[in-house]
């Protein structure tokens, strides 16, 4: 909108069409044909244009609009009136760059428009092109089944499963890139201060990567599978499940769905129960009379629960020898694959019973499926190996720390506490000699013969959900399952350190965070283990800090969306301020608990190392 003064009798050429609109309808004019308005007087008082171009506007032949009544001019045309005077040749070049600039915006929101079309309405659609472009670039050779097997103490794998139905109604784009069969590409969206939208892409490496069209077989066959002789030779095997809630942990060690109904038979369970049995009918350990038995309970929490005795409590005891025993857990003899699948089904059904889908137990509870193998001897049976396999609470459970209720905040942390546990368990069996901190949790404790000796083997499967909307929790558990090999990689293969080490481009706060807590081991080796009070509170300070970490991850997006609400016009101020304030209490009460505990380790730590200068 402005406002000058022209001279018209200047600009007026003689072969003039003139056009009327001062009565007029709105009009479309063709700016290739010079038109101008007719003006009685002399000088004539141009103001307040309303002139639009139409998206469908073509570059060649630039239509405008104008409006009825009002005392108008059309800029377009000053490149055809060769106006003298500079103020119009200002106006005129203004008014082409701005037609220019508008006509490059139609033109780009057809094309958005268009791909939009395309994509799906998928309003992820830039993330989606740029994450195309991403993988048009890369070369894939994924795992195949007749890839060779490497034998590791600790294997620890990805499996990323396909997008389900509610994720692709939703338009969820797969942020997840799977190349080789040891490499992952996370494409974590972001944006920019000017909101341009940009990828950032985390390049992690594992001994296996699975991508969505593995079967239960294959993930098998690279995980559990190899520790089968394990057990038959003397040591412990264990194969955890790791991830958030509905990222297939189930599916992987349970089976397969179909609608409501799980097909045991393709689950790692089953599968492990199918080779114990096929190994144990060859001659050679046909002849070393052995029994097989099964068990399978959960943890909640502190507690432990026989899944096999309708869920009766059970108590966990340690003698003095360290030797964990879960008094009363049903110990069921097994003669053949379906006695296990039996089995199975029994725990499943008891693990899910009682359950709406809104509050899942089971998804904030451990199932720990073991298969045990006994020699018969007259002095009873002596036991020769045992496999553990463990579906692990969601690991985003360990989250439930703010905004929710007691009883949720003491679940999310003792999940956090057995995950963090467990992390450090597994390290130290990668690292001979170093303590194993397995009273950190009810977990650990009943898995401590699994961390011991130098037969154990064990392997974690990390499990992912592909879509855009999980991609935080999916980095967690990437994270995670990196520190957990890290540690033993740098250990056990350091020529091959380069190779194997996460390359991680991005640390943000949480990972910043997540360094200190790598470093509680090395704490954790000064202290003696007999020590109660300072081994309490130490685990108290490792399951404080974790909730900081992750509260103020979590109060960070709800900051960010308050401070939205509150530059919001239309939202309720009352609610903004009370909704803010209570925020800031909340994440203020996590900050003063962890720290009146960490005060407390120090200052015992202090009195009982004084000798080492704490800084
Ligand atoms: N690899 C896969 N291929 C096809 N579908 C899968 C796969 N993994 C998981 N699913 C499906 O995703 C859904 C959630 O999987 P699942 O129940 O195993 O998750 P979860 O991690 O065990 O969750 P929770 O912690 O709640 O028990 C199920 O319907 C399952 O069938």
């Amino acid at each position: 909108m402005f406002s000058f003064l022209i001279n018209a009798r200047d600009e007026l050429p003689n072969d003039s069409k003139l056009l009327d609109v001062s009565a007029g309808e709105t009009q479309s004019l063709n700016h290739t044909v010079p038109t101008f308005i007719s003006r009685r007087s002399k000088t004539t008082l141009i103001d307040h244009h309303t002139i639009s171009t139409s998206p469908n506007t073509q570059p060649s032949s630039p239509r405008v609009a104008v409006k009825k009544g009002f005392n108008g001019f059309n800029r377009n045309e000053c490149n055809h009136a060769a106006p003298k005077s500079k103020a119009v040749r200002e106006v005129a070049l203004i008014a082409k760059n701005r037609d220019e600039r508008r006509q490059r915006n139609a033109d780009s929101k057809a094309i958005k428009e268009a791909m939009i079309k395309v994509e799906g309405e998928n309003p992820n659609w830039e993330f989606l092109g740029m994450i195309k472009d991403y993988r048009s670039k890369l070369e894939f050779h994924p795992l195949r089944m007749s890839d060779p097997i490497v034998e590791n103490q600790i294997t620890v794998c990805v499996r990323k499963r396909p997008l389900n139905t509610k994720e692709i109604k939703k338009n969820e784009i797969d942020v997840i890139t799977i190349p080789t069969r040891e490499r992952l590409i996370l494409h974590e969206p972001k944006s920019k201060v000017d909101l341009t939208k940009y990828l950032e892409n985390l390049q992690f490496r594992f001994d296996y990567v699975f991508d969505e069209s593995t079967t239960n077989e294959m993930v098998y066959k690279f995980t559990a599978q190899p520790l089968i002789k394990t057990i038959f030779e003397g040591g412990m095997a264990t194969c955890f499940a790791y991830g958030q809630t509905g990222s297939g942990k189930t599916h992987t060690m349970g089976g397969e769905f179909k609608g409501k109904q799980q097909n045991f038979n393709s689950g790692i369970y089953g599968l492990v129960a199918r080779d114990v049995f096929q190994l144990l009918s060859t001659p050679n350990y046909r002849k070393m009379n052995l029994m097989v038995s099964s068990s399978f309970f959960e943890i909640y929490g502190k507690l432990v629960f026989d899944l096999l005795a309708k869920k009766k409590r059970l108590r966990v005891l340690e003698d003095g020898n360290q030797t964990v025993q879960i008094v009363g857990l049903s110990e069921v003899a097994v003669k053949n694959v379906d006695d296990v699948l039996d089995i199975i089904q029994r725990g499943t059904n008891e693990r899910t019973s009682g359950q709406t889908s809104a509050n899942l137990l089971s998804s904030r509870s451990h199932a720990v499926f073991q298969i045990l193998l006994r020699k018969v001897t007259g002095r009873g049976n002596k036991l020769i190996g045992k496999f553990s396999l463990i579906d692990l609470a969601g690991n985003e459970r360990g989250a439930d720390t703010f905004k929710s209720n007691r009883q949720t905040r003491i679940e999310g942390a003792d999940i956090n506490r057995s995950l963090l546990a467990l992390k450090e368990c597994i390290r130290a069996l990668g690292r001979k000699g170093v303590h194993c901190p397995f009273r950190g949790s009810k977990l650990t404790q009943i898995l401590r013969d699994s961390f011991i000796g130098d037969k154990s083997k064990t392997c974690m499967i990390a499990l992912i959900s592909p879509g855009v909307a999980s991609w935080e929790h999916s980095l967690n558990t990437l994270r995670y399952a990196d520190r957990v090999k890290e540690l033993v990689v740098n250990e056990t293969n350091n020529e091959d350190e380069s190779k194997t080490s996460q390359v991680c481009l991005v640390k943000n706060f949480v990972s910043d965070s997540e360094e200190i807590s790598s470093d509680d081991s090395s704490a954790a080796s000064v202290i003696d283990s007999n020590d109660g009070e300072l081994l309490e509170l130490y685990w108290h300070v490792l399951n404080s800090h974790q909730t900081v970490m992750q509260s103020s991850f979590n109060f960070h997006h709800m900051a960010k969306d308050s401070f939205n609400n509150f530059q919001n016009e239309n939202c309720n101020k009352l609610d903004d301020a009370l909704n803010w304030k209570k925020l800031l209490e909340e994440i203020v009460t996590v900050q003063k608990d962890a720290l009146a505990k960490a005060t407390d380790y120090y200052n015992l730590l202090q009195k009982k190392f004084e000798h080492i200068s704490f800084k």
